[in-house]
C-alpha cells in the first residue's frame, strides 16, 4: 500500500465552546511513511488526534481511512479499523505487569485469540526492548520504558496507522535515540506514523514529510528542510524572524 493515501482527512473543524481549536484543516497521510506535526503550544495537535482517533467528535469534515468514513465510528472500533494511538502522558495500568498490559490492548483491538495475542505480545516485548521486564508492574518502568511500553501497547491492537503524541519529551540523548531507532523499526516493519513532537531533532531524523500547524490553521506542510526553512514556520515555531 505503499504511497497510496491511507487516511485523508478533509476541511476538520473543531471548537471547544467560543474556543475554535481546528479549522478547515486539510491533509492526507501516505502508506509507509511517517507524517510529523509541529505547532506551538496550543496549536490544536493533540486535538488533530483526538478528532483521528475518535477520542472527541468533529464539528465539521471527513475522515477517510483506508476507504471507510471514520466520522460516527467510536473509538474502539477505529481501533479496530487499524488506528492506534500513544497519550503526550503515558496511561499503563500501573498495577498490571508489562505483559498484561499488552494482552488488554491487544484483546481491545480484537480478532484474535489468546494463544495468538500471546506470541504476538512476546514478539512486541523484543520488538520494543522490554522483553526482560515483561513480568514487571508497569509503575515501576523507568520513563524511557513507560514510553516503549505506551508504543508497545498501541502495536499490540495490531494497527496500519500510529499516532504518536509527543513520545520524546524528557529523555536524555541516549534515550532518544532510542526511542528514534524503535520508530524506524515499526515503521520499517509497515506500520504508517503519524508523529507530533516537540523534540524537533528526534522528528527529523525520521519523519519523511511535516505538516504545521499555528492557532488551528496549517501554515505550512511539505518535505522536512523547506518545512522549517519556511519564514513563517521559523517565526511562528521557532521565534526567529528571518
Ligand atoms: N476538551 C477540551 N475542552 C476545552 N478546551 C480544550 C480541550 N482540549 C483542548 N482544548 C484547548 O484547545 C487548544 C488546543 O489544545 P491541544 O491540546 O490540541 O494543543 P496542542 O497543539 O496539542 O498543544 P501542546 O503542544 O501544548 O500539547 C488549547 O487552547 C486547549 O486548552
Amino acid at each position: 500500500m505503499a504511497n497510496d493515501i491511507l487516511l485523508a482527512a478533509q476541511g476538520l473543524t473543531k471548537s471547544f465552546g467560543a474556543l475554535r481549536v481546528l479549522h478547515d484543516i486539510t491533509f492526507d497521510v501516505r502508506g509507509g511513511e511517517v507524517l510529523g506535526i509541529l505547532g506551538p503550544n496550543g496549536a490544536g495537535k493533540t486535538t488533530l488526534f483526538n478528532l483521528v482517533s475518535g477520542d472527541i467528535r468533529v464539528d465539521g469534515g471527513e475522515l477517510v481511512f483506508a476507504g471507510d468514513r471514520l466520522v460516527g465510528q467510536p473509538p474502539h472500533r477505529r481501533c479496530q479499523m487499524g488506528i492506534g494511538r500513544t497519550y503526550q502522558i503515558p496511561r499503563p495500568y500501573v498495577g498490571m505487569t508489562t505483559f498484561e498490559n499488552l494482552l488488554v490492548a491487544a484483546s481491545f483491538g480484537g480478532g484474535k485469540s489468546e494463544a495468538a495475542s500471546y506470541a504476538r505480545c512476546a514478539e512486541i516485548l523484543r520488538h520494543c526492548e522490554l522483553a526482560d521486564k515483561a513480568n514487571r508492574p508497569a509503575g515501576s518502568l523507568t520513563l524511557l520504558d513507560r514510553k516503549r511500553l505506551e508504543l508497545a501497547r498501541a502495536l499490540a491492537s495490531g494497527p496500519k496507522l500510529l499516532l504518536l503524541d509527543e513520545i520524546a519529551g524528557g529523555l536524555t540523548d541516549d534515550e532518544g535515540k532510542a526511542l528514534v531507532a524503535l520508530i524506524r523499526r515499526i515503521r520499517d516493519s509497515g506500520v504508517t506514523i503519524v508523529w507530533i513532537e516537540h523534540v524537533l531533532h528526534a522528528l527529523l531524523a525520521v519523519a519523511d514529510r511535516i505538516m504545521v500547524l499555528n492557532f488551528g490553521e496549517k501554515i505550512a506542510e511539505g518535505a522536512p528542510d523547506e518545512v522549517i526553512n519556511d519564514p513563517e514556520v521559523r517565526r511562528v515555531y521557532m521565534g526567529i524572524e528571518t
